[in-house]
């Protein structure tokens, strides 16, 4: 799943020389983080309704599919703030050691 994960991520900063009109990715690097973020507000949206109709209906495919557009939206977010997807992992595994309380009085201060 990582190495998922990892691939995409060396791809997404191969994409930050590339020129915009030569792929997806590298057009979103040109248009700015604003762009970006709009895609990941999107996608949010799109996946929370694809979630209420795969309550309704039983059927997750859509639901399955929103989400990717949301995780990889999310990983360019990253990585146009110079982040690796390795940052949210470590981090989760850092919570995964944690109850609930301690985790709140844990958390790292920015
Ligand atoms: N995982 C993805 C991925 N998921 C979704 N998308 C694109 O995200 C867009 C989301 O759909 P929308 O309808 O919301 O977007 P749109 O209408 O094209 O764009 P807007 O003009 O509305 O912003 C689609 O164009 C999808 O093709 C992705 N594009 C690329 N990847 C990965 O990123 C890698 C690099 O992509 P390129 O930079 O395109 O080579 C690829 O090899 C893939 O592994």
């Amino acid at each position: 799943m990582t190495d998922t994960l990892s691939r995409l991520a060396e791809v997404l900063e191969a994409r930050k020389g590339a020129a915009a009109d030569s792929s997806y990715v590298a057009s979103l690097y040109h248009k700015g983080l604003n762009k970006i973020l709009e895609k990941v507000g999107e996608e949010s949206v799109e996946t929370i309704l694809a979630a209420k109709d795969a309550a309704a209906s039983g059927d997750c495919s859509e639901l399955i599919y929103e989400t990717a557009d949301l995780w990889f939206h999310s990983l360019v977010m990253l990585a146009a703030l110079g982040q690796h997807p390795q940052a949210v992992l470590d981090e989760l595994d850092r919570r995964f050691g944690l109850s609930g309380h301690a985790e709140k009085a844990a958390r790292p201060q920015n």
